[in-house]
């Protein structure tokens, strides 16, 4: 049995009077790739900054390889956290970064560094104050990939990446996490480009999780069933329903849960069209506005 990477119960964060993470329990298993998702500021960097001892929990237990990441430079040695709004010293090259990261990362492969520099056209000899922001992404995104460090956070820092770049960065963090094998945890508004990455999801809203599960399991665990308003009442009555949205007699209506082949049938003989749901709309639903405005429905009711 391999031990977690992370173990947090009860985790806690405020500032001042506004909890911005709300006593979450969650497990992060070795070598696997996490998605750590949710709208702005639902506390994904807040609680990425506990799990790399940035930042202390105000209560709740927390351990990062087994032990509290804040207080143990052994934990901290294993770790690296790449930020999209990463700062460097000022007379430093991107070359310069690259030179130093081998004192922070153990495991820095400086032959695959070389090779991503390549592969993103990164003016390695350039100061990073002059560096465009797609290319002072990269520089943030080398550091991570040819760290392989056990335990990496990528915040987002892929942001000023241009498309190509992206999948770059998604192409060869799949290559290397094949023979490499780490632990990985992507938080990104880009959810569509990066769900066949995921092998695990943790969706976060205000504070809170609100879905923690296999990616494999997320993926066709809703469905969207679509036609007259009167056969799709009668098909989802009883069954939850994350989403809603009518336009004269026709109604779209995402559902929660698997659809067995009894289902589909039924759907077939009401005349409904059923698609599956992306991560990404899956997640709308869930921490969209639909779904505040009709729970609130529901509790009026
Ligand atoms: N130093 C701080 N002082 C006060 N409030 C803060 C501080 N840092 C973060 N917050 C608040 O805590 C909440 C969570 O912030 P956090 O940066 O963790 O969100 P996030 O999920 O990473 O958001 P985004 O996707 O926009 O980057 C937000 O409401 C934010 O305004």
């Amino acid at each position: 049995m391999t031990d977690t990477a992370v173990q947090a119960s009860g985790l806690t964060k405020r500032y001042g009077a506004f909890t911005a993470v709300d006593g979450v329990d969650f497990t992060i298993e070795p070598n696997r790739i996490y998605g750590l998702l949710g709208r702005n500021g639902a506390g994904k960097t807040t609680i990425m900054q506990m799990l790399t001892g940035q930042l202390f929990p105000d209560d709740g237990t927390l351990q990062v390889f087994g032990r509290e990441p804040a207080e143990h430079a052994d934990v901290l040695r294993k770790l690296c956290f790449i930020a999209e709004s990463q700062r460097y010293p000022d007379m430093f090259t991107a070359a310069d970064v690259f030179a130093a990261a081998p004192w922070f990362h153990e495991n820095w492969d400086e032959a695959f560094a070389t090779r991503l520099i390549a592969d993103f056209r990164l003016p390695a000899k350039r100061r990073i104050k002059k560096l465009s922001r797609g290319q002072l992404s990269a520089v943030g995104v080398i550091v991570g990939l040819a760290s392989r460090a056990p335990l990496t956070f990528f915040d987002e820092p892929y942001l000023g990446l241009d498309a190509v770049a992206r999948h770059i960065f998604y192409d060869r963090l799949l290559e290397d996490y094949a023979e490499n094998p780490r632990t990985i945890v992507l938080s990104t508004h880009l959810i569509d480009e990066v769900a066949n990455l995921l092998e695990h999801v943790i969706l976060i809203d205000q504070g809170r999780i609100i879905l923690d599960r296999d990616a494999e399991e997320v993926r066709g665990s809703a469905s969207t069933v679509a036609g007259p308003t009167a056969a799709i009442e009668a098909f989802v009555a009883d069954r939850p329903v994350i989403g809603r949205q009518t336009l004269g007699g026709l109604a779209s209506v995402t559902i929660d849960g698997r659809l067995d082949p009894a289902d589909r049938q039924r759907a077939a003989e009401l005349g409904l069209e059923l698609a599956p749901v992306s991560l990404q709309q899956l997640i709308i639903h869930l921490t969209g506005d639909d779904l505040a405005a009709s729970s609130e429905g529901e509790e009026a009711a």
